[in-house]
Parts: C-alpha cells; sequence; structure tokens
C-alpha cells in the first residue's frame, strides 16, 4: 500500500507496565538536628520482574529545591532515590531510554508520608503511594 499522506502506518507497539511511587516511615520523633521526621523511597520499578535496565537507560528524580543536588541521576536499576524530610512535595521523575531515538517520558508524582492527610496523628505503619503506567513504544525500531 503507497502511503502519500503523513500519517503513520499503525504499526506494531510495545507496551511495558511500570510502577513509580513511594514508601515512607514515620522515625518515631522528630530528629533534633534537622526536623526531619520520615525516612522515605521514591522509585521506577517494572510491574512484571524483569531487568527494566534492558530498556530504561537512567532516570531523573528531581527533588524539591531545597535537597542538596536536588536533581537525582540514577543511571542503573534498582531506579530509586532514598532520602529523610519532614514534608510532602511533588517530585519530577524522568524516564531515559536505552533506544536513544525515544523520547525521555516525565511523571509527575507527590511524595506522600502520612497515611490520612498531612500532619495526621503519626503512625508506625509504612506509607505506600504507588500508580501503574504504561509506556508505549510505537513501531520500535
Ligand atoms: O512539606 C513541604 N515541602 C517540603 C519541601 C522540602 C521538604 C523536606 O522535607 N525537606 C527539605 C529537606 C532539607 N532538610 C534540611 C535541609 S534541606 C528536608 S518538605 C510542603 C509545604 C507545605 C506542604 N508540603
Amino acid at each position: 500500500m503507497a502511503n502519500n499522506d503523513l500519517t503513520r502506518v499503525k504499526g506494531t507497539s510495545i507496551v511495558k507496565p511500570i510502577i513509580y511511587g513511594n514508601t515512607a516511615k514515620y522515625f518515631g520523633q522528630k530528629r533534633h538536628e534537622d526536623g526531619h521526621t520520615h525516612k522515605w523511597c521514591v522509585y521506577v520499578r517494572p510491574y512484571v520482574s524483569e531487568d527494566i535496565g534492558t530498556w530504561v537507560k537512567k532516570v531523573h528524580f528531581k527533588l524539591h529545591d531545597s535537597y542538596e543536588s536536588p536533581t537525582r541521576v540514577v543511571q542503573k536499576p534498582p531506579f530509586e532515590v532514598s532520602e529523610t524530610g519532614w514534608g510532602e512535595f511533588e517530585l519530577v521523575i524522568k524516564i531515559f531510554f536505552q533506544d536513544t531515538s525515544e523520547r525521555p517520558v516525565t511523571l509527575y508524582h507527590v511524595l506522600k508520608l502520612y497515611s490520612n492527610g498531612q500532619d495526621s496523628e503519626l503512625s508506625e505503619k509504612p506509607v505506600l503511594s504507588e500508580f501503574y503506567e504504561e509506556i508505549i513504544f510505537q513501531d520500535p525500531s
């Protein structure tokens, strides 16, 4: 079929399901030296067990500017950043692919430290906030 117009011929597409988000745990009390109350980990993981490094080259985690070196670059799996802090804020997650012809994907995640609302009673239970996303590669080269 001659495809003279600019529409892309519907070819194959590859769907790569991922999970992104954070876990958090209250220290049990406020840390005197810096006022931090929680440790947390933000991450990008494959939805099914696989070596995500075969198709993800690196991940940038952009933290709040008050953090030292707020843009954290993770060059190999596991693609995660562990930190401590006292509050919830929006992080930017930028995923770069081994196939450099594929544009990076940017995700936004609001860090969750409190099980039900900011400054709610601080529980000892870990907090989990994660989301499912599908990375779609059209006509992968
Ligand atoms: O909390 C919030 N924003 C936050 C930004 C950064 C936070 C944080 O936890 N930390 C900065 C880091 C540092 N500690 C010492 C030197 S830098 C530990 S919290 C907003 C404000 C209202 C609701 N949410």
